[in-house]
């Protein structure tokens, strides 16, 4: 039988290549991306993290063996001191201080998407939670590890460390880790079950659509 994982790759790939197209990934990897929105980028994405991080302890709460209990620390200690480490070190490249960081406020994208994301971790499984979680660690992983391969894209001053993140080892072998437990809670689940984790998965993968589209356009709130 094949992978639960396969499954939801394959309903998500259409939304994933939007987000490729997408002007803000394209100009990323071209390197012309406008510093501006990369700035706006790195300060809502740090405060989707502080949230984000969260779902990693209601995961190792919900989690019913000390294996996998430990697996989710980790990955929330890698969110915490790895990859928002990356996001203080390009603030202080910009002169943005680490507290103007953390004070960012959330644009409205950033809410939807974060609120989705605890509202699954407050009501769901664990299948939903790691349903919900996955595609922002997937759909990175994806863009990294292409990013990496394109000549030069390495050698930009400002978009290197962040290509570097993403197509790195340790982020591929959590992903790694992640898109394996997703198949093992998945088996056995009715076919209902099922169909609920995809949808979850289906929505975090347009949330992640949206947070780069929010990116591009810097989102405001209106009033
Ligand atoms: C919105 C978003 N999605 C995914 C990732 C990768 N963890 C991120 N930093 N931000």
């Amino acid at each position: 039988m094949s992978r639960f994982s396969e499954r939801l790759y394959e309903s998500t790939q259409a939304i994933w290549d939007k987000c490729h197209e997408h002007p803000f990934l394209v100009e990323m990897r071209e390197g012309t991306l406008d510093p501006e929105r990369f700035i706006y980028y790195l300060k809502q994405d740090y405060v989707y993290l502080i949230d984000y991080a969260k779902l990693f302890a209601m995961a190792s709460m919900k989690a019913r063996d000390l294996e996998t209990m430990t697996k989710f620390a980790e990955l929330l200690h890698s969110t915490l001191h790895v990859e928002m480490s990356l996001h203080r070190d390009y603030a202080a490249r910009f002169g943005v201080s680490r507290e103007e960081l953390e004070q960012t406020v959330p644009a409205p994208t950033t809410i939807a998407y974060t609120k989705f994301l605890l509202d699954t971790a407050s009501q769901g499984s664990l299948a939903e939670v790691v349903a919900a979680l996955l595609p922002c660690m997937w759909s990175y992983r994806v863009i990294g590890v292409a990013y990496a391969k394109i000549p030069g894209a390495l050698d930009h001053p400002l978009y290197r460390e962040w290509i570097l993140m993403y197509s790195s080892e340790e982020f591929g072998e959590l992903t790694d880790w992640t898109i394996d437990y997703m198949d093992r809670v998945a088996e056995g689940l009715p076919e209902s079950e099922l169909a609920r984790l995809e949808e979850r998965f289906l929505v975090a993968s347009k949330l992640e659509y949206m947070f780069w589209d929010m990116a591009y356009r810097k989102e405001e709130w209106p009033i």
